[in-house]
């Protein structure tokens, strides 16, 4: 098992990413789904075009397809055909003019299209006071895709582009990878469900929601364990349902370390833990490894830190299970509207909104704070030992990105 940087003890983020990424490859079988039910899985195959987008050259204004060698100067034309899309055309007659819609078919023998609003229509002619250049309003045959072009790679999450992709060459149905099946469990003895009363010493358990939503956006089935409580038999009976059950494990809570905290000398005893204790804040205690085979991260349980951690760390290590491939997360340089003084070790995630161009972060920082992240538009990364000016850039990472 591997804890170690030089000073601190803790691994630095970005080491600790690579670790994941370099141990997770797919686990799951591929199957075919219609494409309507497709959206949100990850594509299994790289579909080759069978046909070119458009299918040939079509028309992107309504106006008149010509000839440009027929137009000189005011050049009036007899208008010899209508093409509305969907209506195969006929080839252009020399010297005349056709009507023409858009994505119609462009006839043979014409090379531009005039857009209406440019033409004088004179009962069955077509007026033309100026000259059009070639190839005006003309979309070529194949300008999205080529026949015979893969479509897009295996690995690709099937967003609402990607399907009208598929879509666009005729693709019924696709080979996408199963369903990542993912275990959670919360544990902690102090945890009640919303809905129960609360007793002396308990809190609600707000990372059970946290996860299922995250894991929902992912497109991932969430196999709940529910609570687990603060004992060797209890987490090490919960980490057994969990390998068999699911592809990979994420727990919460419990893996600090106090002498309440189960999760990580239970991994190790039900298989290994490889990685421990992250350069990062929130989040330092996150655990990586594997049970009797099936992959594991211990999420922290301050409930931010779940959040954080899972959007930093686990997701990309479970998007690699689930057979898509990595890509990192969009951030943005934006000037901070605030001052840090004190540098500190850990790389440091705060919760801030973008306001003015400049990021504002929420009035408490603390791990146990939720609202925090509910407040906030993203994360600002802070990296170790770094003091913060205003105006000074700071890299920011949008929720719109990261949790979804
Ligand atoms: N002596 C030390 N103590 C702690 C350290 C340390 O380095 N040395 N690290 C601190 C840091 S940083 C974190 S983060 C926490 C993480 O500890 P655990 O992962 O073991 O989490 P717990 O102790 O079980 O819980 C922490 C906190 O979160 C609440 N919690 C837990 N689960 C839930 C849930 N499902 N829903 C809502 N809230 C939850 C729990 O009640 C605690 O308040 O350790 C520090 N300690
Ligand atoms: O690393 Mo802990 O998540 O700071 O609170």
């Amino acid at each position: 098992m591997i804890s170690c940087d030089t000073q601190s003890g803790l691994i630095p983020f970005e080491e600790a990413l690579q670790r994941l990424l370099d141990s997770a490859s797919c686990q799951v079988a591929t199957e075919q789904v219609l494409l309507a039910e497709a959206a949100g899985r990850v594509l299994a195959e790289s579909p080759i075009a069978s046909v070119s987008v458009p299918p040939a050259d079509n028309s992107s204004m309504d106006g008149y397809a010509v000839n440009l060698a027929d137009i000189q100067g005011e050049t009036r034309l007899p208008v010899s055909q209508r093409i509305p899309a969907g209506t195969p055309p006929q080839p252009l007659k020399p010297g005349t003019c056709a009507r023409i819609f858009t994505g119609a078919e462009i006839p043979a023998g014409a090379n531009s299209v005039v857009m209406q609003e440019n033409v004088k229509a004179d009962g069955e002619f077509a007026v033309f006071t100026q000259c059009p250049s070639d190839a005006e309003n003309i979309r070529r045959k194949g300008q999205d895709i080529h026949v015979g072009d893969a479509v897009l790679s295996a690995g690709v999450k099937l967003r609402p582009a990607e399907l009208g992709l598929l879509a666009s060459v005729g693709l019924a149905q696709v080979e996408v990878y199963r369903k990542l099946k993912v275990a959670i469990l919360s544990t902690g003895d102090e945890l009640m469900e919303p809905g129960e009363a609360l007793g002396p010493g308990q809190i609600y358990n707000s990372n059970r929601y946290i996860l299922t939503g995250l894991l929902q956006a992912l497109d991932m089935e969430v196999v709940d364990l529910g609570c687990v409580a603060d004992t060797r038999e209890a987490t090490l009976d919960a980490l057994r349902k969990a390998s068999a059950s699911a592809d990979a494990i994420i727990s919460t809570g419990g893996v600090s370390v106090g002498e309440e905290d189960h999760v990580k000398g239970c991994v190790e005893e039900l298989g290994q833990l490889d990685m421990w204790k992250i350069r990062i804040k929130p989040g330092k205690p996150v655990a990586y490894g594997h049970v009797q085979g099936t992959p594991f991260i211990g999420l922290p349980g301050n409930p931010t830190s779940t959040l954080v951690t899972f959007c930093l760390l686990a997701k990309p290590c479970l998007q690699q299970l689930q057979g898509a491939t990595y890509a990192a997360p969009l951030q943005l340089n934006i000037p901070a509207g605030f001052t840090r003084k004190r540098a500190i070790q850990r790389q440091e995630y705060l919760r801030v909104k973008v306001e003015d161009n400049r990021l504002v972060p929420f009035s408490n920082q603390s791990s146990g704070v939720l609202a925090s992240a509910s407040w906030a538009d993203g994360i600002a990364v802070i990296p170790p030992e770094t003091m913060v000016s205003p105006g000074d850039f700071v890299a920011f990472i949008p929720f719109a990105d990261l949790l979804n």
